[in-house]
This record gives structure tokens, C-alpha cells and sequence, in this order.
């Protein structure tokens, strides 16, 4: 028999939100270990995705009637006002019958009595306005479920327009986006093959990169045989900074699970070779399939070890390019992962700083002169992007920062490539090149 999807969603965006959970983690678990039909799959995906990117404004919608509840009730009445406001083929009725069974079971009389007369009220009034919130920054935060700190951040950073537009483009679907590996196949030909089965574009920003607005490309055979993968749009602009030759001897410091070592791997011939680390084996390991299904592996060694230990296991000038996708935020990835805004430890600027000042400090340390490295992360705030930057030139006057270019002129900020989510609906992402010299 087939299990209820609200209360598995619900589990889930408990797990997510009071244990701190990764949502994409908690999903595809539960999703495996319960009895659910494929509908009741979908269904539990938007529920965990919606519920939880929508958190605060829905909490908002019902605070005038609740003063005090368990963390887990509020969860559920958010879930419910998730399928009343925004799931138009879930009528009321359904939605608030079931969030009382479910409190029934999980609780008592008393907390199902209590989601009862919450929800009765919630349906029987209009529709709280945004404009009662005097503060426009915390009726921008509160519309757009975003917290309060973080919202202020982006405010402080960006204004309050470019705030706003960011806000709302996160709300947008994601699209999928592709890249070619044109080691086995070209651009035209993956493009014409997709075509006919997806609604498909020529990415503007990468020259190997095709976008689409749905679709479930890893059970793709192509995928399968390493013609196609899938990285965001962004990311493949780092492997082109780079500008890996045929030859080189490559770094990647911080690799897992290992999009842009195959994408670099790529450019070398059998000469070239990539020493890739990370933290962790099981990360090492996908890293290992990722380069195999694109037919790379040769060229990479995977090694486990702290960057910051670059120095001291490979020696002095040992290699021609180093890149330190440096582990950061993930803040420029809330469209696809909404739970990251809620992470205390996605706002501890200083201390992700010092670990990518520190992986700076040491990998530097390996490469030849005139060699180049390329720093990125998936963030889109001064702290870990410029700020690192400048620290780092400041302490190091044998480096200096080689300006990028691209056609898309907008999305070059001094030199570096810096992507806000809302320009070409990408992920947020920053990219910034040093030469020695
Ligand atoms: C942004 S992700 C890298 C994504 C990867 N470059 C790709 O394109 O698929 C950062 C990675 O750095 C790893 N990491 C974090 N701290 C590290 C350290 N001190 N040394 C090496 N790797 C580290 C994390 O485990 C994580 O896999």
C-alpha cells in the first residue's frame, strides 16, 4: 500500500528545517524508502521544495493565529498554506482535512483541534497584504522568504532594486543546463538529438552549453555515454578561464564531485594530467565516475588531502594552473537549493574567508612562474569573492589579477565574471584569474 505523501513530505521538511537536514539529501532518501506512486513522488517533491522556499512567508500568512507551537505543527500548518495559496488543483477542503489527520496521528486531540481552527481561520479571512509591513526591507524579506540578515546583506550589497529582481528570479524555476563534451561529439549535432525530444536552447553564455526548461537528462543515453552532462551555465565558464593547454600540469584543489576537473580534463591531451583533491573518499569517488562516464580518467589522479596541505605533498613549482573552486556559501545556488538560506553557517563570512584565504596561501605555493590560477566560487558576496581577492594580492605582489572578457559584457565586474542568479537565470557565480608573474 502506498504511503501518505503529506505526512513523508512532512517528515522530510522536518528533518530539512529543525535538524538541519540537506533537503535534496532527506528527499531522495525518503523518497527511496517509502511506498509511493510516481504521482505521489511528485507530489512529496513540491511540497519539501515549495514548503521550504516559502517558509517564512508562509509563517507570515498565519502568524495572526498561532502564538506558540511545536516546531513540527508549524511545519505542517506551512505545508497546508502551501497547497491552499499555491497548488490550485488541491482543493481547500483536501488540503486541511489532511493536515488534521496527520495531527491527529502524530499528535493528539488537542493539536489536531488546535491545525483545525489555525486553518479554518486562515481560509475565512482575505489574504494578508504585504503592504501592512511598514519597512520595505522586511516586507522584501517576508514576500520573498528570504531571512532577515541575509535580506539586509543583499540590500547592503546590491540595493534594494537589484535586491528585489535577485528575490524574484529565485522564485523562477530552474532550468536544466548541458554541456557538451566535444571530445566525443559537437555542439549541432547534441543540439539537433535533443531537439527532437526537448524544448532546448544554444546557452548565451558558454559555447558548449544547450539549456531547457524541463526534462530528466541523466537518464539520457548520451549522458550515460559521456557526450552530454549537466553543470549550470556558470560553471562551465571556468574550465574556458582557466584556458587549459594540451600539456599542462593542473590543480584542482577543491574538485568534488568533479564537474569542472572532467570539463578541464578536456582540453589536455595524454601529456596533460590533473591532480585532483577533496576532503573526502566518498567524494573522491564521484569525482572517479564523473570521470570515466566522460572518458577523462587518465589524465586524473584523484588524491585525498586538505588543500591546504598542497605545499608540503607536492613540492615547490610543480604545477602550470592551479583552480581553487573554493568550498563558500553556496549562496549563489538558492533557486536550486532553497534550504541553504536557512544555514547558520552560510552566513560565517569570516571563517569560510580564512579557509580560502588559507587554500590560496598554500596551493600558490606549487605553481611555476607565469602560471595561472583561477578562483571561483558559487557566491556572489564581496566576503568570499573580492574581499579574498584583494587580501590575497595584497600579501602577494608576485601575482597580479589577469581581467577576463566575454561577449556578454554585463556579467564582467573589474576584471572578474560575476553572475547574479537574476542576469541570465543562472546560478550565482564568480570567477576571478591571477597570473604569476
Ligand atoms: C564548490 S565544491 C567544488 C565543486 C567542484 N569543483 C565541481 O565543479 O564539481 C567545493 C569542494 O571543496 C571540498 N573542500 C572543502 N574544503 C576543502 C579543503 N580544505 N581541501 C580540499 N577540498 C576541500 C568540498 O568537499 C567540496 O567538494
Amino acid at each position: 500500500m502506498s504511503n501518505n505523501p503529506r505526512r513523508v513530505a512532512l517528515s522530510v521538511i522536518n528533518d530539512v528545517l529543525n535538524n538541519d537536514a540537506y533537503a535534496n539529501i532527506a528527499l531522495n532518501e525518503k523518497i527511496k524508502s517509502e511506498h509511493l506512486t510516481e504521482l505521489d513522488k511528485k507530489l512529496v517533491t513540491q511540497l519539501v521544495y515549495g514548503t521550504i522556499s516559502k517558509k517564512i512567508t508562509l509563517d507570515w500568512y498565519t502568524k495572526p493565529y498561532v502564538k506558540k507551537t511545536k516546531k513540527w505543527v508549524k511545519n505542517l500548518l506551512a505545508m497546508t498554506v502551501y497547497q491552499i495559496i499555491y497548488m490550485d488543483r488541491i482543493p481547500t477542503s483536501a488540503a486541511v482535512d489532511e493536515a488534521v489527520k496527520i495531527a491527529k496521528k502524530q499528535g493528539d486531540q488537542r493539536l489536531s483541534g488546535f491545525v483545525n481552527g489555525v486553518l479554518r481561520n486562515f481560509t475565512r479571512a482575505e489574504l494578508r497584504s504585504f503592504d501592512e509591513i511598514s519597512d520595505s526591507t522586511e516586507k522584501l524579506g517576508i514576500q520573498y522568504s528570504m531571512p532577515a540578515e541575509l535580506t539586509q546583506k543583499f540590500v547592503t550589497q546590491f540595493g534594494f532594486e537589484k535586491t528585489r529582481q535577485i528575490f524574484k528570479s529565485l522564485e523562477e524555476p530552474s532550468r536544466a543546463s548541458l554541456r557538451v563534451n566535444t571530445t566525443l561529439t559537437d555542439v549541432e549535432t547534441e543540439f539537433n538529438k535533443l531537439s527532437q525530444e526537448f524544448d532546448v536552447e544554444k546557452s548565451e553564455l558558454s559555447s558548449t552549453g544547450i539549456v531547457a526548461k524541463t526534462g530528466h537528462f541523466a537518464d539520457l543515453l548520451d549522458f550515460n555515454d559521456g557526450l552530454i552532462t549537466i553543470q549550470d551555465e556558470s560553471s562551465q565558464l571556468v574550465a574556458v578561464a582557466l584556458d587549459a593547454q594540451p600539456n599542462d600540469k593542473i590543480l584542482d584543489a577543491c574538485a568534488a564531485p568533479g564537474g569542472k576537473t572532467v570539463h578541464i580534463a578536456e582540453y589536455l591531451s595524454e601529456q596533460g594530467h590533473i591532480e585532483a583533491l577533496d576532503l573526502y573518499d566518498h567524494k573522491l569517488r564521484l569525482i572517479q565516475q564523473n570521470a570515466v562516464r566522460l572518458h577523462q580518467a587518465e589524465k586524473i589522479s584523484l588524491t585525498k588531502l586538505d588543500a591546504r596541505q598542497s605545499f608540503e605533498k607536492f613540492g615547490a613549482e610543480r604545477f602550470d594552473k592551479i583552480l581553487v573552486d573554493a568550498p563558500c556559501s553556496g549562496l549563489g545556488l538558492i533557486r536550486r537549493k532553497p534550504d541553504i538560506k536557512y544555514r547558520k553557517e552560510t552566513t560565517d563570512f569570516v571563517n569560510l574567508q580564512k579557509v580560502q584565504l588559507e587554500i590560496l596561501e598554500n596551493t600558490c605555493k606549487t605553481l611555476v612562474s607565469s602560471g595561472t590560477i583561477v578562483y571561483s566560487t558559487c557566491t556572489i558576496f564581496d566576503e568570499e569573492n573580492f574581499q579574498v581577492i584583494e587580501k590575497f594580492l595584497a600579501k602577494h605582489p608576485e601575482f597580479e589579477q589577469v581581467p577576463l572578457t566575454h561577449e556578454k559584457a554585463d556579467i564582467i565586474k573589474n576584471g572578474c565574471i560575476m553572475l547574479t542568479p537574476d542576469a541570465y537565470h543562472t546560478d550565482g557565480f564568480f570567477i576571478v584569474k591571477l597570473c604569476k608573474k
